[in-house]
């Protein structure tokens, strides 16, 4: 069986984070694996507090890991601390880890900051170079470019900016469009669009951290990379056209829709 390790916060709501991941994992017929950087106490309606493991204690989860069941492919959610980042990045290297996606959370979809101000630096020079693949949203790539979006071409020179430091794949995700849902991948100055639906549903809590992990679990099943984004795009929108209604608020996806 191949296997899928996430680094990412808890959301004790079960839509986004770590429940969210391993959820997409079992939904992807592959072993989820979660090392947990840190507790949220939130709901579909906001976050209400954050608990941050210690450096120690996620390395520690690390080596318990790789020591044992080898993940096949790594994702990486929420890690809000400078030294957290540095702590994964150390591990990572360590244990030569493969097929990384990472998602650069910043803010959630109920606009609580996951990320602390000063350690986007570090998340940008220490995390980057190991991954192969970021998803930021459009806000994301905002901060990680400079560059104000509101057009496609904003969107490209934003991913040449984020491309002067980042070697890897850049996937920008569009759920934050109103017309569509088209997700845009740049890759050593080449273009592609994974063209998405946009699903009427309120409700989506965890999409950002649902893709990520179904992009993972394809990496890990061996897929490249545009065919793992491809399945990715197409599992989240199953998951949002499933029309699940859960919470007050941005309520979480189904992510058991195909078993229906
Ligand atoms: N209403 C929608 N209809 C169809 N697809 C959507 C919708 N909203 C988001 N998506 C898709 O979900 C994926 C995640 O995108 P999104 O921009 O929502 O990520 P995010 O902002 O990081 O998520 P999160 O809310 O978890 O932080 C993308 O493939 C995006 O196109
Ligand atoms: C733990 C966690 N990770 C990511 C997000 C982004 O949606 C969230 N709300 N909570």
């Amino acid at each position: 069986m191949k296997t899928v390790l996430t680094i990412a916060g808890s959301d004790c709501s079960g839509g986004a984070g770590i429940q969210a991941d391993l959820k997409t994992m079992a939904a992807h017929g592959v072993y989820g694996m979660s090392a947990i950087a840190a507790l949220t106490a939130q709901n579909t309606t906001g976050v209400a507090g954050i608990y941050h493991v210690s450096r120690d204690f996620l390395e520690q989860q690390l080596d318990c890991i790789f020591t044992d069941i080898y993940p096949d492919a790594v994702k990486i959610g929420m890690v809000s601390e400078k030294e957290l980042i540095e702590g994964i990045a150390g591990k990572l290297k360590q244990y030569g880890a493969k097929n990384i996606v990472l998602d650069p959370v910043m803010v959630s979809t109920s606009g609580s900051r996951l990320l602390s101000g000063d350690a986007i630096g570090t998340l940008k020079e220490v995390l980057f170079p190991l991954a192969d693949i970021i998803t930021p949203n459009v806000p994301e790539a905002e901060v990680l470019s400079g560059v104000s979006i509101r057009t496609k071409e904003d969107m490209e020179e934003a991913a040449s900016k984020i491309g002067e430091y980042f070697d890897g794949y850049i996937l920008m995700k569009g759920g934050h469009s109103v017309e569509d849902a088209n997700d845009y991948l740049f890759y050593h100055g080449k273009k592609k669009m994974f063209r998405g639906t946009r699903v009427e549903n309120e409700n989506t809590h965890g999409t950002g951290c649902t893709l990520s992990s179904a992009i993972a679990s394809n990496l890990a099943m061996g897929c490249d990379m545009e065919t793992s984004i491809q399945n990715g795009k197409e599992y989240i929108t199953g998951a949002l056209l499933d029309g699940l209604d859960l919470g007050k608020g941005s309520g979480p996806l189904n992510h058991m829709y195909r078993l229906k």
